[in-house]
This record gives C-alpha cells, structure tokens and sequence, in this order.
C-alpha cells in the first residue's frame, strides 16, 4: 500500500495521510483522495466528509508522527540499520554533511548524502527537491542508500524540516550545530521561533547520540540546556572540547592548531575563510568521535576539493581572482566580505556581483548594501531568485543600505554583469559572485527558469576576457 499526503496524487489503493499544514488542511481534501481510490483515511481532528463504504477511517493523536512511524516501518527502519549524521543550523550545512560523507566513505564506509547539493553516494544520485526531504521520500531514499551499500548517511537538517516533522523518524547518532543567524523569518517570523524549530533536534536526541555544538554562537550555549544526548562542543574564542588556536591565513587557505584533550594537532588547509575553520571543527569532532583517527581526519583537510560552489575560485592563471560562493545570508556576507577585506593577504579591490531573494525575508537587502559599502570597493547588482518582485526593485533595496557615494551599478542580466564585474578587474583584485553558486535555475517573475549556475557562468566571463585579450 503506497503513503500519500496529497490528494491530487492519490493512486487506487492509497492511504492519505490528512495532514494540517501552514497554508491549507489536508483533512479538507480527504473527500477527493477518496474519490482519486484512496482505502485508507489517517485523519487527526474532525472533517465535514461523510464516511464511505470500502474506506477505513483512523483517527489518530497526529497524523504526521503516524506517517513517521509508517513511512520508516514500510522501509523497515532504514536509520536504525545506518550510522545516521545530521546538520542544522543557519550556515554549513552542506559543507559540513557533505565532507562527513566524503571522509566517512573513504574511511569507514560508504556514507550517503541528502542535502542542498543534491542526494549522492558514489556515483550515485538521489533525487531530493528540498533540503530535507518530506517524510515519505525521505525514508524511502535513505532505504534505497543502504540497499545500494550504504553504512551511512550524513544528511541536513532544515528548520522546515524540523518544525514539519520530516526527520520525526530518524534514528541519529550523531547531531551537529553550525549557527544561528537571520534567515527564513518570512516563515519563522521572530528568531525566537526559528530557535525553538531548531532546538527540537536537540530535544529529541537519544541518549547515546552525540551533539556536537558550535559554542561560540550564544544559541549554541541555549542548546546545552535543552540537549537530551551526550553534548559536545566546538569553538574558536573559548575552551571547548574541539578547539582550533592560531590561525595563520594565506592567499592559499589557512593552518591552524586543533586542540583535544590537551593534545595538539596542526591542520593545513586549502580551505578559505574563518567560518570554514568551524566547519572543519564540526567535521573533526564528529568523525572522531564516530570512531575515525583524528589524524587521517586532519590529513584529510590539507586539500579539499571544492564542494559545488561554495569558495569556488576560477583559474585560469588571470592576474586577477574570481570565486564563485553560495553565500545568502547576512551573516555569511558579513563573515565572507569581511575575511576578504581584512584577512586575505595580497587583495586590492574587492568587486561583487549578487542580487538578493524575492518574496522572502526582505529586511536583509539593506544589511546586504551595508556590508557591500563597509568591505567593498564596487558592487554590481543584479536578478537573484525575485520571484514575483522586480529585480530592479530588489536592487534599489540593496543600494538603499549603501553608504552615501559607494560606487555601484544595476545590470539586470546576471551572466551580463558577471561579465561586467571581470572585465573590470585589475591586477590582485578578487571579483566575487555571490549569491546562487552551482544551482541551475533562476526564479523570476515568470517562474523558474533555467540558469547555467554563477560557477559556469564566471568561467566564461574569464574565458572571454582571456580570449579577447589574446
Ligand atoms: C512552506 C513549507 O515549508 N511547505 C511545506 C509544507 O507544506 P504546507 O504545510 O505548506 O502544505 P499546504 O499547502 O498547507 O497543504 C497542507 C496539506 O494539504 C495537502 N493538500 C493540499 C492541496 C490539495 O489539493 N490537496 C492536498 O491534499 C498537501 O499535500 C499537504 O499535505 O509541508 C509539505 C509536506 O511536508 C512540504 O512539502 C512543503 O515544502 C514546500 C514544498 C517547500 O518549498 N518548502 C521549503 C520552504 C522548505 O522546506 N525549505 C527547507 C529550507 C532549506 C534551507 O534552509 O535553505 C528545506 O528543507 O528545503
Ligand atoms: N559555518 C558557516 N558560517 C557562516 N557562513 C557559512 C558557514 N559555512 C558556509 N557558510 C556560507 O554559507 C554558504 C552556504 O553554505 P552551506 O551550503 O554549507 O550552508 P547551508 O547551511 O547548507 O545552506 P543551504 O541549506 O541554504 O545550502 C557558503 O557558500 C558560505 O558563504
């Protein structure tokens, strides 16, 4: 018998799962699952519809733990047979779940991700649309991963996901928090709520799991209160179970001096910017804790190669830098411009390309300008994901955050501007695009369309000027 939550997509047979959502109630579609040959009705509260004949009706305390607990039975409890590894917070979610899987794999055994990046295993692909995927798909996935040889899974862990009960059955071991920064207040309204969506990973944890917690974000500290598995932590400005000192930045990446019960380890790194040296914590202490050698862990860092466009830097021997990153939040702009401006040795100009998002939290396009004018030297606005907002508007909100006189310019055409921005460098100047990273599409006025992703599209820009200049 197959699991459905949408009516419009029940098949003969089905059960329909009611479940009351944040802008429509499924109960009031359970009538038309019936008539599309649903069998069964999982319904938690009341419904105008009359019962009919050769329908079993059963009301239940929640219908989204019901679908949990037979969404993960009909696939025979796949993460009670896997070693599971989730990530939550604002930022790092997928640098992190991603190099868990990679490092995992190599060492232990064959890891699956889920996540932004796409679903994966060693050649393989999952088809995953959401960052966590819903609770059908979800337990159906990580099914398919451990029939094609999965020992794990490393997979992300979205505030939308807990709130929506996604992972409600999902058995962790190991469970690790990167930050908590403004993002999704359209739908969380105040980051009050955002915290507690999120802290429900934390609260739900079984005593043997492993939080492994950024103590260096105050929310961090919170999560140790409310954590019901063994807490952990990591951190660069306090003592912490998984602690990183001296950090030495090159044009290259950084090194720095992991420190765990009073043993040191160097680490080097191509990896760029301060907050990716909290990812590496987090993937350090969590694999060791899993049971790797901290040491192969570490060897591992020394090259990295780029995960899908995040820090990912264009060459073609130019005298002049590109890097393509997926940074989209404040937070991440605050920390990527200012490690550009103040940390990475040898940079003269800093230009930029990005746009922001339509018809979500809108507040941030003016922080977005702000830091733009505070660590910039020129910025290029252009369409993001608008949505049903004009890009010129979106625009005009970022600007409007500028400082008075900061040099900027509006190019509607995203791969027009990317060009734009390369064709201006000049020797030791670093052009950044910011913004969409390798995802493939572009979400306008006229719905989504197809993009080449900002990584290609950079490519190009330095082919051209290169050939040009030839
Ligand atoms: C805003 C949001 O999160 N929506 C999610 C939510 O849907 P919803 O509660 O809004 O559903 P609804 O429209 O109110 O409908 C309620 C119920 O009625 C049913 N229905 C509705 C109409 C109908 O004709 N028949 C019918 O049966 C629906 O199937 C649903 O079961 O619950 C659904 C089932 O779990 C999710 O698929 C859906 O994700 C949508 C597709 C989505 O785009 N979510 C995004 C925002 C998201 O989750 N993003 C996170 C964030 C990633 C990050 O940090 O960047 C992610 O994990 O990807
Ligand atoms: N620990 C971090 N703190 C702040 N910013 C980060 C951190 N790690 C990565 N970033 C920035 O955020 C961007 C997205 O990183 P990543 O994809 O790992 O995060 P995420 O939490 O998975 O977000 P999403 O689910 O939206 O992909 C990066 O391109 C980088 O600019």
């Amino acid at each position: 018998m197959n699991l459905c939550i949408d009516s419009r997509k029940v098949q003969e047979g089905d059960m329909f799962f009611c479940i009351d959502g944040s802008a429509l109630d499924g109960h009031d579609f359970a009538e038309q699952a019936v008539d599309n040959g649903a069998k069964v009705i999982i319904y938690e509260h009341d419904m105008p519809m009359k019962d009919q004949e050769g329908v079993i009706y059963i009301k239940v305390p929640s219908t989204l733990d019901a679908l949990n607990e037979a969404a993960a039975s009909l696939n025979g409890w796949p993460s009670k047979h896997l070693t599971m590894f989730g990530v939550t917070g604002t930022n790092g979610k997928s640098s992190i779940s991603y190099l868990i899987s990679k490092i995992y794999t190599k060492y232990k055994g064959e890891c699956g991700y889920l996540g932004t990046i796409g679903g994966q295993m060693e050649g393989k692909k999952y088809d995953v649309p959401l960052t966590t995927p819903d609770i059908i798909p979800l337990q159906r996935t990580l099914e398919e991963m451990r029939r094609d040889g999965a020992e794990a899974a490393s997979i992300e862990v979205s505030s939308h996901g807990l709130i929506q009960k996604r992972v409600g059955a999902v058995d962790f071991d190991y469970a690790i928090f990167t930050n908590l920064t403004r993002e999704h207040l359209d739908y969380f309204k105040n980051m009050e709520n955002y915290f507690q969506a999120k802290s429900l990973f934390f609260r739900n944890l079984k005593p043997t799991a492993v939080a492994m917690v950024n103590i260096d974000d105050p929310y961090g500290k919170r999560i140790e209160e409310l954590c019901t598995g063994k807490f952990m932590s990591y951190a660069i400005e306090q003592p912490a179970d998984y602690m990183a000192k001296d950090i030495v930045y090159s044009p290259e990446g950084m090194s720095f001096t992991l420190v765990h019960e009073g043993k040191e380890y160097p680490v080097t790194t191509n990896l760029q910017v301060t907050y990716n040296l909290y990812n590496l914590l987090a993937v350090a202490g969590t694999l060791d804790q899993a049971g790797l050698n901290l040491e192969d862990v570490i060897r591992e860092f020394e090259y990295i190669p780029s995960i899908p466009g995040r820090m990912d830097e264009i060459r073609f021997g130019q005298d002049y830098r590109v890097i393509v990153d997926y940074a989209h939040t404040d937070d991440s702009y605050n920390k990527l411009l200012h490690y550009v401006r103040h940390d990475l040795p040898g940079i003269k100009r800093i230009i930029t390309v990005s746009g922001a998002p339509g018809k979500r939290d809108a507040g941030n396009r003016e922080i977005f300008g702000h830091y733009f004018s505070q660590y910039c030297d020129y910025s290029i606005l252009t369409e993001e994901d608008c949505r049903d907002e004009a890009p010129k508007k979106v625009a005009d909100e970022i600007a409007a955050g500028m400082k008075d006189g900061y040099p900027h310019e509006y190019i509607e055409n995203r791969a027009e501007a990317i060009q734009a921005a390369v064709d201006m460098a000049q020797p030791g100047d670093i052009v950044l695009v910011l913004g969409k990273g390798a995802e493939k599409y572009l979400d306008g006025t006229t719905g989504k369309r197809y993009w080449e992703g900002d990584d290609v599209s950079a490519r190009k820009a330095v082919q051209n000027r290169l050939e040009r200049e030839k």
